[in-house]
């Protein structure tokens, strides 16, 4: 199965990259909870090689399985979850066992632990040379599966996950992390292994620990990174029946479309029949921690009107499991997380107005998408209906009786009388503002005895989304 274990009113995931395991139970508490976030994406436990400059990708060449990085130890990790689903807030990890690091001499994690880089020895786990794929080949043809599968990512020294041995290491690994309460996994460089060694790892997993409120018999929740854009030999058709798949296409059309290469109007059969993933095997994002920094194609917090309207888009959009990229500012491509002087992480600082500081961008916690997953919770077992379009950028539909969206991607204002399926009545628009003390301090929609309002998107305005639904209703 596929389902995920999100309580009962939370919906949406967060991937709080780079955070510490002691800010992610505070962020759960005060602010994911309350808003009614599914679950947390977290960067990777396992213990990594420390990397001279502390570029990002270092938390990407494990050195062994113990959880010991700069976000934190193995009891804060194990409070951070417990916590978190105290809060309603699910736990996913962000797991590296397609390979181990790259040649670094006299190589040592996070953890203080050492290898032999060279010789592939890798005493903290213990893996020998015989547990790689050895003598080593590069990547250098993804038209040729074997070599996508059996040759090295930039000499990173791939696992031989064919071997009982190496899968017998990674599912104890997985399964330290089932029992200490998570609800599943985001599998790092999946498309880099064979999918027959994926299902027979993810078969050996445990079902969800009940002490951490899942229903018995609930099986962790696997999304597997494949990137596919269409034209490799690859395809993430060969790993979504047995788990959960990042369509890479998702992001990609509709940064795409916002950019101005597409009209939105197109999205009307927005899904399966873009030639995306079935829904329910779907994980869907505008951005992720390598787009944002690599595809300059990909909106990102930078394009900020843009980039909002893309993830309410997304949020609105029953299609897939959506999952809002929270990040760290950065320049450059390696730049690394926001850290001190001498390398450990510093904690995002929340300021007056609810959002963050200290080098964090906290996307999560931008008015206009929050409250999108508020409408996505209000909204939930509604399909989309109602669609209208002027032909070009201007889009707007109904979830059900639920919700209403509208969209303005053109370059002229959007002033239309449209059907909005809600009650008749006083709504807030919760792009604009948010309902606090039954009164809104953004927007006001009037909604009349025939459901139809008056929809005024500007094209100066702040933002080129006007969203409302029963949770907003005054
Ligand atoms: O130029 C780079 N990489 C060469 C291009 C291949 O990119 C990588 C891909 C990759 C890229 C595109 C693909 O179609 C594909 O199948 C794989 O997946 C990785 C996964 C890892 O766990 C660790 C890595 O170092 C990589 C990686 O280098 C820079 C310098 C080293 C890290 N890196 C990077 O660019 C790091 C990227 C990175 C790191 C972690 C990720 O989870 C990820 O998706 C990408
Ligand atoms: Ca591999």
């Amino acid at each position: 199965q596929k389902e995920l274990h999100y309580v009962p009113g939370h919906d949406g995931m967060v991937h709080l990259f780079e955070w510490k395991w002691h800010d992610i139970a505070d962020e759960c508490e005060r602010f994911l909870g309350p808003m009614g976030f599914g679950g947390v994406q977290v960067s990777p436990i396992q213990e990594n090689v420390i990397v001279g400059s502390r570029p990002w990708w270092e938390r990407y060449q494990p050195i062994s399985y113990k959880w010991y990085t700069r976000s934190g130890t193995p009891d804060e990790f194990r409070e951070m979850v417990r916590r978190c689903n105290n809060a309603g807030v699910r736990i996913y990890v962000d797991v590296v066992f397609n390979h181990m690091t790259g040649d670094h001499d006299n190589a040592k994690g996070t953890g203080g632990t050492t290898a032999d880089t060279h010789g592939f020895s890798y005493p903290g786990v213990p893996y020998s040379q015989y547990d790689f794929h050895y003598p080593p080949c590069a990547i250098n043809n993804y038209q040729d599966p074997a070599n996508v599968r059996n040759c090295e990512l930039v000499g990173l020294h791939d696992l031989d996950q064919s071997k009982e041995y190496v899968r017998e290491k990674i599912v104890n690994f997985l399964n330290e992390a089932v029992d200490a309460g998570v609800a599943g996994f985001r599998v790092d460089a999946a498309k880099h292994m064979w999918p027959e060694d994926l299902k027979t790892i993810f078969s050996r997993l445990k079902n969800l620990n009940p002490e951490h409120h899942f229903p018995s018999d609930a099986r962790p929740y696997i999304v597997q990174e494949v990137i596919d854009y269409g034209g490799e030999a690859i395809s993430k058709y060969e790993y979504n029946s047995f788990g959960a798949v990042t369509e890479f296409r998702y992001g990609m059309e509709i940064s795409n479309s916002l950019n101005g290469n597409n009209p939105l109007k197109w999205f009307v059969n927005w899904g399966e029949a873009w030639g995306l993933l079935p829904s329910q095997d779907a994980l869907v994002f505008i951005d992720n921690h390598d787009t944002q920094r690599g595809n300059p194609n990909i909106l990102t917090y930078k394009s900020s009107k843009l980039y909002k309207m893309a993830v309410a888009f997304m949020l609105a959009h029953p299609y897939g499991t959506a999952r809002i990229m929270s990040s760290f500012k950065f320049d450059t491509f390696d730049a690394n997380p926001p850290q001190d002087s001498v390398g450990n992480l510093l904690s995002p600082t929340i300021n007056p107005d609810d959002t963050c500081g200290n080098g964090w961008v906290c996307e999560h916690r931008w008015r206009q998408i929050y409250n999108m997953v508020r409408f996505r919770n209000a909204a939930n077992n509604t399909d989309v209906n109602n669609w209208w379009d002027n032909g070009q950028n201007q889009i707007a539909f109904c979830r059900g009786n639920a919700g209403f969206i509208a969209i303005n991607g053109d370059k002229y204002d959007l002033k239309q009388t449209l059907f909005t399926c809600v009650e008749p009545g006083t709504y807030c628009d919760v792009i604009s503002g948010n309902l606090e003390n039954n009164k809104c301090t953004g927007k006001v929609v009037t909604v009349d005895q025939d459901r139809k309002a008056y929809i005024e998107i500007p094209l100066n305005q702040e933002d080129g989304v006007l969203a409302i639904h029963r949770g907003a209703k005054v």
